[in-house]
């Protein structure tokens, strides 16, 4: 199903555009790492033990989302739909999830969170502190409930399919929306190789939201997130796009879960495609998945109801893949339930 709605987005988009939103940087190991590393577990399933109902609601910073599953930050919605990150936003809600905001969104946040469903929004620092604020400020005021602070991004990945396209600028009447400043000029984005702890340490100081620190791998640094009082920490290596050559994040994970040790919520994204990925992520001490490509695949094939469909289906293959398991919610699921790894 999934790889159905992928052939349809294809089929759609702009070959440019597809390239842009599957690829990955380099010679795409690390993309292709993230599925693979999936495929490679083997479950143990337990039998008899998860009589009665089955519950998947998961609740992070205050918020029921109908499962352990987010949408994860992504940019240029409006390439692949025009209705955008609106469509995005309508499908996640109805599915009862949350919808991070990409900074490189081409909606503003304020016209997202119209749609009424939970948002988060994604930041990457800018150099500008006063300019940085100010976004922070506009995504509280619109009613994102976290803030998720990309910190695998020093410089830009070197995406191969780009440059081959010569994929470098929105097409006209597309901006980031949120690189707009007071003066409403639309900024270049900056990937700033100056970002450092001391740059989490003034976020906390600039909001009161909860931060979420995505595109950890290395447990040192989560053990270090923690110190700096970060809310919870997103295993990521970005979905393939960054250093070619990471871990991939269900790799990454087991260490970061114990460096981290239940202090605050590991959440991890890349590669997850079906329920039997959520629930081997979750049994090995996430405390909720993100998915990317698969909701742009959703949202190019069928806009809003295409995301819906995505969400849905992944939701509706965990609650499976937990029956047959013998689990009944998130929180049974247990190391032991991922016997190897072939
Ligand atoms: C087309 C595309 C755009 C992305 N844009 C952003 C972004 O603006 N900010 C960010 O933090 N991560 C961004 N990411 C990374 C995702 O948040 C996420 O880490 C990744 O997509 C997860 O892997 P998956 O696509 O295999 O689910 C992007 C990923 C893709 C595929
Ligand atoms: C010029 C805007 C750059 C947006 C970066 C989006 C992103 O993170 C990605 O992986 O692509």
């Amino acid at each position: 199903m999934l790889t159905e709605l992928a052939a349809r987005a294809r089929a759609r988009l702009d070959p440019a555009h597809w390239d842009f939103f599957a690829g990955g940087a380099g010679d795409e190991r690390t993309l292709r790492a993230n599925e693979e590393a999936f495929q490679r577990l083997r479950l143990l399933p337990r039998v008899l033990r998860a009589t009665g109902p089955r519950d998947l609601r998961t609740t992070l910073f205050g918020t029921e989302l109908s499962a352990p599953l987010l949408v994860a930050p992504t940019a240029f919605h409006r390439l692949a739909h025009p209705d955008g990150e609106l469509a995005t936003a309508r499908g996640a809600a109805a599915a009862g999830t949350v919808l991070v905001v990409s900074m490189a969104a081409t909606t503003p946040v304020e016209d997202i969170a119209a749609a009424g469903g939970p948002l988060w929004f994604q930041l990457y620092p800018q150099p500008d502190l006063e300019f940085t604020a100010a976004v922070v400020r506009r995504a509280e005021r619109a009613g994102c409930r976290a803030l998720v602070v990309t910190v695998d991004s020093p410089v830009f990945g070197r995406r191969e399919r780009d440059r081959r396209n010569g994929f470098t600028d929105l097409p006209a009447g597309l901006v980031c929306e949120h690189l707009r400043d007071g003066t409403g000029r639309v900024r270049d984005i900056v990937m700033d190789a100056d970002l450092g702890w001391e740059r989490i340490d003034w976020l906390r100081g600039v909001t009161g939201l909860p931060i979420v620190l995505k595109g950890l791998l290395h447990p040192a640094d989560a053990l270090l997130a923690v110190e700096h009082g970060v809310s919870a920490v997103l295993v990521s290596n970005h979905g393939g796009r960054q250093l070619d050559g990471a871990v991939a994040t269900v790799d990454a994970l087991p260490a970061v879960v114990k460096a981290v040790g239940g202090q605050v919520p590991v959440l991890l994204d890349g590669g997850i495609r079906c329920g039997a990925d959520i629930l081997a992520a979750l049994a090995l001490g996430a405390g909720a998945v993100l998915v990317g490509r698969p909701v742009l695949w959703g949202l190019a094939a069928a806009g809003a109801d295409g995301v819906r469909q995505v969400l849905d289906l992944l939701r509706e293959d965990l609650d499976r893949a937990l029956a047959l398991a013998g689990a009944r919610r998130p929180a049974d699921l247990t190391g032991d339930l991922v016997a190897a790894r072939c």
